[in-house]
């Protein structure tokens, strides 16, 4: 890496993307959680440490042996324990560090935040980074504002889909509108515990995500009953188990309806999130955000999901004309079809992007700025997208 380059960090509720700016992909991909090790498991330790396996360039790390106990850092988009963020970015920097052959960071860092961060958290995280691991500036950004990026737009609507939390987010000229902001407490996480509960035989919740992601699928319409077809189903072990299509469409039709399945919501299901979303905005932006309804975060690549929610979006809004030129992009391909590998990562992606630019050192703070407030607050008074 040359000297201008800078690290871009998302912590999801599921997983960190880290890596350097520029690049197409990140370097590192690992659960966002720390793991005790039991006995049993100081074994794996060893291979633990060094990473796990190495897939298409990106690293992963597979944790949970049998009596290892894991801690999410990150609940439905917001940091839990503080001390154990810090044990997790120790592991994912030394990644980077081993990388940049450098036995600390001392490069910039951009941090993609989950929409409604409060300044209380983005302060906390700027005084570890900079203190912990002396970094040499830090900025935020908006994830969905990044996800954006990453479709090459400024302007739209991007609805983020992952693990712990789902955002409808507009956005006008590369900035977040925070009074439309809207949010549904639920996401991919929510789906898998929905199979895990009606899943008659006793599965690992990693053979449960992964019946997940290769069975759960939107149906046209409203309800669970619409597929009712049994699939066998082939576990790592060998052994078959049949999957009832009323669960696996069912899981993920509770994001659509969360009032038909008890889910807890403000302002409805995610066709609603997003039509109430662009409906508050200025009547004169209406139309690019209906035209530019991007998707983003790992739960969107369900099978049948924009079509879904371009089907709940029209429900919601059939009384504004503007409605008409909806447009649900998937990702920065469009709607290129068995391509959707970009919306896990998106947020990642724009933030590499936009740490290439210019505009990255205008957002940033130094750590010479830090050091001479001798304050994390002025992470405020840049910009923050
Ligand atoms: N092919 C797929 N089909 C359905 N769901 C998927 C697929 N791939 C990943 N997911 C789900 O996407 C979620 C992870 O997405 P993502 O990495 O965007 O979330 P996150 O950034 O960690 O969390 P959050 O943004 O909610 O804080 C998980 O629930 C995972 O099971």
């Amino acid at each position: 890496m040359d000297g201008d380059g800078a690290l871009v960090l998302d912590v999801g509720s599921s997983s960190v993307k880290c890596g350097f700016s520029g690049e197409d992909a990140p370097r590192v991909l690992v659960p966002s959680v720390v793991a005790s090790l039991g006995a049993r498991d100081q074994e794996r330790a060893k291979v633990l440490r060094r990473l796990g396996t190495i897939e298409g360039g990106v690293k992963s790390l597979n944790l949970g042996g049998e009596d290892t106990e894991v801690q999410h850092v990150v609940n439905r988009g917001k940091v839990v324990d503080w001390d154990n963020m810090e044990k997790l970015l120790e592991g994912v920097f030394a990644v980077e560090m081993d990388a940049m052959q450098s036995d600390s960071l001392s490069v910039p860092i951009l941090v993609a935040e989950s929409p409604n961060t409060s300044n209380e958290d983005r302060e906390k995280l700027t005084q570890i980074l900079f203190e912990n691991f002396k970094v040499s500036g830090v900025a935020f950004a908006n994830s969905a504002v990044l996800s954006l990026f990453a479709s090459g737009r400024t302007r739209g609507m991007l609805l983020e889909c992952g693990s712990g939390v789902s955002h409808a987010v507009p956005v006008f000229e590369g900035f977040s509108l925070p009074h439309a902001v809207l949010k549904l407490d639920a996401a991919g996480q929510d789906v898998t515990s929905y199979l895990q509960k009606n899943f008659r035989k006793q599965l690992s919740y990693q053979s449960i995500r992964d019946i997940k992601h290769e069975l759960a699928n939107c149906s046209p319409v409203s309800g669970p009953g619409a597929i009712t077809k049994k699939t066998e189903y082939e576990l790592p072990d060998g052994t078959t188990v049949l999957v009832d299509g009323i669960y696996t469409s069912a899981c993920i039709d509770q994001l659509f309806d969360p009032d038909e399945y008890g889910v807890e919501n403000l302002d409805g299901g995610l066709g609603e999130i997003v039509f109430k979303s662009i409906q508050s905005c200025d009547t004169d932006v209406q139309a690019d955000l209906f035209s530019n309804v991007v998707l983003a975060g790992g739960t969107t690549m369900t099978e049948g999901f924009s079509d879904r929610l371009k089907r709940e979006i029209m429900n919601n809004g059939s009384d504004n004309p503007q409605i008409s030129g909806l447009n649900v992009v998937p990702d920065a391909r469009g709607n290129e079809p068995g391509y959707n590998s970009q919306r896990k990562t998106a947020a990642w992606i724009g933030g590499s992007i936009l740490a290439s630019l210019d505009t990255f050192a205008k957002i940033s703070i130094s750590k010479q700025d830090y050091e001479d407030t001798g304050s994390a607050s002025i992470v405020h008074r840049k910009a923050v997208l």
